[in-house]
């Protein structure tokens, strides 16, 4: 087998495997790439919500994202959750020359806040303007934007930052619709069938993680982001069988299940 490229995912822990590293580690795994991880935060958290957050120093991310680029060839990063503004300029400052998806984490699928005003504010300042890819949520691009605009607009006002946007989610009568905005442009959609299930937390972890798997294997923005969201609908179909904890389920991140 040839030398896969290294994709190099900052984010958090999920106790629970649901969300975070795990989801993304196993989903550049599975993709063919190599994952490096740098952890900026470990969150006790199961399917049902966050119990609680301890945050990474941003002396140890630093730490942590010096020791993978000064050994290890990364083709593309992946953020998630990021915690502090320190962070989220660090992050900047040292991966903004990669091919850089950003997933502007902010709260979880179960509510619980994972990125305050100060962090948002870094994000707009520092992060996406550097960043290849930005994949906020309907929540999370409100949050950046301090707009309530439809998404298409929303997609639009936050490509001008810099960056390819992919406004996530807005799922109706089984389509769902991201909208794709490059800088400058017009908002395009993009659909997809919607998988009617409850096991789906750690869907927008695993979508970045594929989006930036894609950009090392070589593909073009578009078509990642096109085949990193049939990614998901192949892995949300996969778990919707699932039945694991009392609150959202994890998504599937490689198998089908047990053989
Ligand atoms: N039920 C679903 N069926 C199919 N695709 C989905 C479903 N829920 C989310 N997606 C897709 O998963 C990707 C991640 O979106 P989203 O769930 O909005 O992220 P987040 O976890 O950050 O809220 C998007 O491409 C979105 O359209
Ligand atoms: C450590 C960590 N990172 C990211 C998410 C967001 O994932 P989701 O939107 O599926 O809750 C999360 N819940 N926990």
């Amino acid at each position: 087998m040839s030398t896969p490229p290294v994709v190099l995912a900052v984010a958090g822990t999920d106790s629970g495997g649901a969300a975070g590293l795990a989801a993304d580690v196993a989903t550049i795994g599975h993709l063919g790439c190599h994952a490096a991880c740098v952890v900026t935060a470990v969150t006790a958290q199961d399917t049902a919500g966050v119990h609680a957050v301890h945050a990474v120093p941003a002396h140890l991310v630093a730490a942590q994202v010096e020791a993978v680029v000064g050994d290890l060839p990364v083709a593309a990063v992946k953020t998630g959750m990021l915690g502090s503004p320190e962070v989220v300029e660090t992050v900047a400052h040292r991966l903004g020359d990669l091919p850089l998806v950003v997933d502007p984490v902010l709260v979880a699928t179960s509510g619980a806040v994972l990125g305050d005003a100060s962090v948002v504010r870094a994000y707009v300042e520092h992060l996406l303007p550097v960043a290849t890819v930005a994949t906020p949520n309907l929540d999370e691009a409100r949050a950046l934007t301090g707009r309530d605009d439809p998404p298409g607009e929303l997609a639009a006002r936050l490509a001008d930052l810099g960056c390819v946007v992919v406004l996530t989610g807005g799922g109706a009568a089984g389509t769902c619709t991201d909208w794709l905005c490059v800088p400058g442009g017009h908002p395009e959609p993009l659909r997809h069938p919607a998988v009617a299930t409850t096991a789906d937390h750690g869907t927008g972890c695993t979508f970045s993680s594929a989006l930036a798997a894609r950009l090392a294997l070589g593909d073009a923005v578009h078509d990642a982001a096109r085949r990193a969201a049939s990614y998901v609908v192949t892995q949300l179909t996969t778990s919707s069988t699932w039945d694991l904890g009392r609150g959202r389920g994890p998504i599937a991140h490689t198998s089908g299940g047990a053989p």
